[in-house]
């Protein structure tokens, strides 16, 4: 089966609203017009519900959370609920500090989510499961980072997608797991937070399928830094940083079925 994710995101070209970090938000919002999307990052309490009623997608970000960005994040997801558009989370660096711990637990209570994405140490802090993280990087633990995505999803139900070298999806019920990226994805900053601005892109464009979208999602993001870095010195990371963005802008969805390394277990 052919799927059109990315042709439909041209076609619409769905505006995605991201509260994001101050270290990603460029290049985030670059990342989505790549892609062809259009990205708007704003975070002032004052327009966040008539934004919602413009966009197609929301993403919120919590890698530089400060109260006043905090209010807007509670704000701008109940609103998007409201108007029954996709809502994502990132809980970048969840873990970290108990600050980060209350923050998600605020907004996992008050906002419904259409999918949560974090690395391994993040999805293993919302799953309650013990995990050595470090700061905003994935560290290492013991689990079965399938199931830490199977538990992410049953506990919130959503779409719960843990990135890493394997990246793992799920419903509650399937996982995919999925093989394709590049060892550089982790050596440039931004590159989870622009994957989950994605996530938004693809949930706009397929609210009925949300576990398809997101898998989709995930594949076509790996094997665009798959492409990328095969023209790259393995230590040319700022030269990735830029592939990355110009790999999303020349993908289709045939070059994303020709590389798709996927495997769906369970349902
Ligand atoms: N070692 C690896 N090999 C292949 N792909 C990888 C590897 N590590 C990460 N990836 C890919 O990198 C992308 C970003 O995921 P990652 O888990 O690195 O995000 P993150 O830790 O949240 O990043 P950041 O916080 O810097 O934004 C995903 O598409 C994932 O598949
Ligand atoms: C490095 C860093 N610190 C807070 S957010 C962020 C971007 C990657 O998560
Ligand atoms: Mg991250």
């Amino acid at each position: 089966m052919q799927l059109h994710y990315i042709e439909k995101i041209r076609q619409t070209n769905p505006l995605i609203h991201n509260i994001t970090n101050i270290v990603v938000a460029n290049y985030v919002a670059n990342g989505l017009l790549a892609l062809g999307a259009s990205p708007i990052m704003a975070d002032a309490v004052e327009e966040m519900e008539e934004l919602a009623k413009l966009s197609s997608a929301l993403v919120l970000n919590i890698g530089t959370l400060d109260s006043v960005k905090v209010a807007s994040m509670l704000i701008a997801g109940k609103a998007a609920n409201q108007q029954g558009i996709p809502v994502v989370l990132d809980p970048v660096g969840v873990g970290a500090t108990t600050y980060r711990k209350q923050v998600v637990a605020e907004l996992l209570q008050q906002v419904k989510f259409s999918a949560i994405r974090g690395n391994a140490g993040e999805m293993a802090q919302l799953a309650g499961i013990d995990w050595q993280a470090k700061g905003v990087d994935a560290g290492s633990g013991a689990e079965d980072v399938a199931l830490i995505a199977q538990m992410v999803a049953q506990r919130y139900q959503c779409i719960a997608a843990v990135s890493g070298a394997t990246d793992y999806i799920s419903d509650g019920q399937q996982v995919a797991k999925i093989t394709n990226g590049t060892a550089m994805f982790p050596k440039i900053t931004g590159s989870g937070c622009l994957l989950g601005a994605v996530l938004g892109a693809f949930l706009a464009v397929d609210q009925q399928n949300p576990f398809q979208a997101v898998t989709q999602a995930c594949i076509s993001y790996a094997v665009a830094g798959e492409i990328a870095a095969k023209a790259l010195q393995p230590n040319q990371y700022g030269h990735f940083y830029l592939g990355l963005l110009d790999s999303l802008a020349q993908l289709d969805d045939q070059k994303v079925a020709e590389y798709a390394q996927v495997e769906v277990i369970g349902g």
